[in-house]
């Protein structure tokens, strides 16, 4: 069967196809997905600009209903659906399942937003006259979403873009067409007029070129690499686009030597290695006081030799494979470049066979480094992680805010004093006390600082900032 793109409301065959490869497994091919050309992508856009004037003023219960009948199907696929996702991405299926579940709690979540879109009644300054302040939709939205979370992401971008009354283009990344296709065969059965939601699958520099060149694209939301966010931003820019990007992180836990060791190693097994470390929020940098150091490295090191890395959806396996074979040389890569830079490697670091075909690595741990290193200061997006060692926790929060990136950031620590101090000055846009990096809350804001985003949060009422715009109205009743 070959998966087609669905674009006003039809399912038609694009210009070419792309076969979904399992990194587990590379003979297992998953299934065919058409792929959408300059042409196609551009009649996705003039389907939801077409559908946009009625769709604005749908009424709120209908969005609502709409929203909630895609999360409650989510929801009872969800085994289903996350097999798919963990086939296709590579993390374990209690991951896969669980990023599924919170899919379907994300447009479960904005079917309630979409009834909540509050505005706010002022006296004008001059007497008699009324200010109102109310949002409208944006327009036509461009939604382009990354390998790494299939399903979750394209839910927070899709559930409220749809929930304020904007049109869809949604292009999933190339490499994970099965849980967006999926998504979108939900959302096609869900009751939308057509063109309100299409999807278009194909190549970032056809269909996603596509999206930030058009002019009747209001705004495109994006979550991916550095290097692709800038030159969205540049296109966007240029063209007077409305954009948000999330492009990831390099991500400290802070350990100091009050903390708890047992949850400290916890905190940085979880946050470094689970996923594979494929998670923009992954810790990468771990940042440990002199005290707890070595009792710390023994532990985690401990740790990853017991660590369970196989088929992502054989039970007990603990980290599944790297998504393709680009990342893994990338992993590696960064691995060799750490040693040639003289960090010391505790464990791990070698590609693994397992009993079928996949890109199976063992999660490495590098000790003795220092922040100015490559290794310390690039994005690895692997099961990569390195320690650094500091005196005291006053150089812990420096090394810590040492980086171009902002996303997320944690410490380990039973001072109340410290903990407080940490959240107060991490300059990061997510933080956590005794707790991993990576995992967060589907209903609160989710975003980062200085090179890991731009533009507002995502997630949560939040997310109304970036697919609505405010208007203010005077009134003098006559
Ligand atoms: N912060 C995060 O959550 C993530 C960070 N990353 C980082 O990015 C690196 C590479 O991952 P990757 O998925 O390839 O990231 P990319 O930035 O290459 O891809 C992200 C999305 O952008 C699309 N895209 C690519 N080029 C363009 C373009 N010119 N215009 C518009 N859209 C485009 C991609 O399409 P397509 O892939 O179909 O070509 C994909 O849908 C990782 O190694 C990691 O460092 C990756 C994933 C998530
Ligand atoms: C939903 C995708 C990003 C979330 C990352 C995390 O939970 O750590």
């Amino acid at each position: 069967m070959l998966h087609k793109n669905f674009i006003a409301g039809s399912w038609v065959e694009g210009s070419s196809t792309t076969r979904n490869i399992n990194p587990s497994n590379t003979d297992d091919v998953i299934g065919e997905y058409t792929q959408a050309d300059r042409a196609q992508a551009e009649q996705a856009i003039a389907a939801a600009k077409a559908a946009f004037p009625a769709w604005r003023k749908s009424g709120i219960q209908q969005r609502a209903e709409i929203l909630d009948r895609i999360g409650t199907e989510i929801l009872a696929r969800k085994e289903e659906l996350g097999r798919l996702l963990s086939r296709e991405e590579g993390k374990t299926l209690p991951e896969g399942i669980g990023e599924v579940a919170r899919a379907g709690q994300i447009f479960k979540f904005f079917a309630g937003e979409a009834l909540m879109q509050a505005g706010e009644i002022l006296p004008s300054v001059r007497p008699g006259i009324t200010v109102e302040i109310t949002r409208d939709p944006l327009g036509v939205v461009g939604l382009i979403t990354p390998w790494n979370f299939p399903i979750a992401i394209p839910a927070w971008k899709i559930a409220p873009a749809l929930a304020y009354g904007n049109c869809v283009v949604f292009k999933p990344a190339d490499l994970v067409p099965g849980s967006a296709w999926a998504l979108a065969e939900i959302i096609a059965r869900a009751g939308l007029p057509e063109g309100v939601f299409n999807l278009v699958m194909g190549r970032g520099s056809v269909v996603g070129e596509t999206f930030i060149q058009s002019p009747d694209v209001a705004a495109i939301s994006f979550t991916g690499s550095v290097d692709t966010g800038k030159r969205i931003a540049a296109a966007c820019g240029a063209g007077m686009k409305k954009f948000q990007l999330e492009m990831g992180g390099k991500n400290p836990l802070v350990v100091l030597d009050d903390a708890d060791l047992k949850v400290a190693v916890n905190c940085a097994v979880q946050g470094a290695y689970y996923s594979t470390g494929q998670r923009c929020t992954a810790s990468s940098r771990l940042i440990v006081t002199q005290g707890i150091h070595d009792r710390f490295v023994d532990a985690v090191t401990a740790e990853l030799k017991q660590l369970v890395v196989d088929d992502a959806l054989k039970p007990g396996t603990q980290i599944g494979p790297v998504v393709d074979q680009k990342q893994l040389d990338q992993d590696l890569y960064y691995i060799g470049l750490a040693k040639d830079e003289g960090a010391k490697l505790a464990w791990g670091g070698e590609r693994l066979n397992r009993e079928t075909p996949g890109f199976y690595l063992q999660p490495a741990l590098f000790t003795e480094t220092r922040n100015d290193m490559r290794i310390n200061r690039e994005e690895v997006f692997g099961p990569v992680a390195t320690v650094i060692r500091v005196e005291d926790y006053e150089e812990a929060l420096a090394v810590a805010n040492d980086t171009p990136f902002g996303l997320t950031s944690g410490i380990c620590t039973t001072s109340l004093k410290h903990a407080q101090h940490f959240k107060q000055n991490v300059e990061t846009g997510m933080t956590m006390v005794n707790l991993p990096t990576a995992g967060v809350d589907y209903h609160v804001p989710f975003g980062g600082r200085k090179g890991s985003s731009y533009g507002t949060r995502e997630q949560g009422r939040y997310a109304v900032e970036f697919y609505t715009t405010v208007k203010t109205s005077y009134t003098l009743p006559l």
